[in-house]
């Protein structure tokens, strides 16, 4: 049997939703380091949240095109991983890992087989690809918006690929999701909140007992 998908709940802000993500069995807590993300956690905020889920589930700090000053004082809190959900090219990424030391998520945005085509270059400077949803067009931030895109185009995806799967995903939708593409892991934020950067425990707990259902 295929071993079971990850999932990581992306954009938790507080101490008692990081106990109840825990408690409800998800593998991977993502922290939003971002200003004008409604998610954004200050860099003590993030040293709190990681010390608080150190050696009991995976930690992701998402950063957006960050400079080697915000690199270094994330990779200090020793989060497992950073996720890289910017513009950075495969040269930046290889950069920001050899000096983080931590492995690195990419995020990559999908909305046609061009976007399919650019993972290839990310495979050998990232330790994991994330498909997400490409942002609505005059956004201001690159991710977090809770829109899907077409799952077929990634059927043109080497399947060698390990990729996770995010963009719109909700408790409604993660069985589908997991049958129809079969990722290694799902990523949500949105689809566990009752409104941008307000997560809903009932929710985060659906989400990953259904995902956990599919398989
Ligand atoms: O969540 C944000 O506000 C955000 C801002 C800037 C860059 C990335 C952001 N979120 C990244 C994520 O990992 C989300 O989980 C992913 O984009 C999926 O989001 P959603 O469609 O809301 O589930």
């Amino acid at each position: 049997m295929a071993d079971p998908a990850i999932v990581k709940i992306c954009g938790i802000k507080t101490p008692d939703l990081l106990e109840a993500t825990i408690a409800a069995g998800a593998d991977m807590v993502g922290f939003m380091h971002f200003m004008r993300s409604p998610r954004h956690v200050t860099i003590e905020q993030l040293a709190d949240l990681i010390s608080q889920a150190r050696g009991r589930i995976e930690t992701c700090v998402v950063l957006v095109n960050p400079d080697n000053s915000c690199v270094a004082e994330v990779a200090a809190l020793a989060p497992d991983w950073i996720q890289l959900h910017g513009p950075e090219t495969p040269h930046r990424v290889e950069t920001i890992r050899e000096e983080a030391g931590v492995q690195i998520l990419k995020a990559i945005p999908i909305g046609s087989a061009e976007d399919v085509a650019n993972v290839a270059q990310y495979v050998d400077v990232a330790d994991r690809i994330l498909v997400d949803a490409k942002p609505p067009k005059g956004a201001d931030r690159p991710g977090g918006h809770g829109g899907t895109f077409d799952w077929n185009l990634l059927k043109a995806l080497d399947p060698s690929i390990p990729f996770m799967l995010s963009g719109g995903l909700t408790p409604d939708t993660v069985a589908a999701a997991l049958r129809s593409v079969g990722p290694l892991g799902v990523d949500v934020s949105s689809g566990v909140e009752t409104a941008p950067g307000v997560k809903d425990k009932r929710l985060v707990e659906a989400f990953i007992r259904n995902a956990r259902a599919a398989q």
